[in-house]
């Protein structure tokens, strides 16, 4: 089955009104020579999101990092799935392992925030990953396996759902796996992506990778068989970065 490569871009606690001139030149790049076959997405910090909507001009998508698993209510500070698809986002980053650490969020909560955003109308994209520690524990399949059961929900589709693996510790590290750990890994995640959900749902779910993807390593890891795009921290700040991720994925 042919996936739609989609390239991811988190940009973090990262970002202010004036850093949208980078969004703007992402977008009047792809709009002048259209990256065919590709989805581009960016997820600003939540305040810049309804900006980056009418910049974007439907040229480059528009998602939120977090979303609480609600639609409303007595939850200060939280922000819901209806609330950025009414600011115009279609996607919602969920289970990031920054979440994970900094805010203790188990699997469980990221499945029922997964369930919130398909309830608003967003996709998912839920982030799996393991740590540094759990790799050299020889964990990490038990790990991805666990999350995978754990974080996403009975209802998982490829039109709902995308699934990001981010080796935690290849984050903002500029480590990688080898292209050929990352082959393996996400051919494992699809091999368990196809137990849980059928092989029908599997071959259609896409899963990227994330973890110091650069324009120097995103051909060769774009170019594997069960990576369907990425997910971008550092390089998808500035459009000179970002631009040629998004040209070396295979359409
Ligand atoms: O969500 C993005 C990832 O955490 C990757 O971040 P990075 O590209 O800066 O390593």
């Amino acid at each position: 089955m042919s996936r739609t490569p989609l390239i991811a871009g988190n940009w973090k606690m990262n970002g202010s009104r004036a850093a949208l001139s980078e969004l703007s030149a992402m977008v009047d790049d792809l709009r002048e020579a259209p990256a065919d076959g590709i989805e581009v997405l960016i997820c600003p910090p939540v305040v810049l999101v309804a900006a980056a909507v009418e910049l974007a001009g439907g040229v480059v998508a528009i998602g939120g990092q977090d979303a609480h698993a609600k639609a409303s209510g007595a939850h200060t500070g939280d922000v819901s799935a209806a609330m950025l698809k009414d600011a115009g986002a279609s996607h919602v980053i969920l289970g990031h392992s920054e979440r994970r650490t900094d805010h203790g969020e188990a699997s469980e909560l990221v499945a029922a925030k997964a369930e919130g955003a398909w309830a608003a109308g967003l996709v998912a994209v839920v982030c799996i990953g393991e740590t540094e520690a759990e790799k050299n524990a020889g964990r990490t399949l038990d790990v991805l396996g666990d999350q995978i059961r754990r974080s996403l929900p009975d209802g998982t589709t490829p039109s709902n759902t995308v699934v990001a693996y981010e080796p935690v510790w290849a984050i903002g590290t500029g480590r990688t796996p080898t292209v050929a750990e990352v082959g393996e890994t996400h051919a494992f995640i699809r091999r368990e992506l196809a137990r849980r959900f059928g092989a029908a749902t599997a071959n259609g779910l896409r899963v990227l990778y994330g973890g110091s993807v650069k324009a120097s390593n995103a051909a060769e890891l774009l170019a594997l068989e069960d990576v369907d795009g990425a997910l971008v921290g550092g390089a998808s700040l500035k459009a000179g970065d970002f631009l040629p991720i998004c040209r070396a994925a295979r359409a």
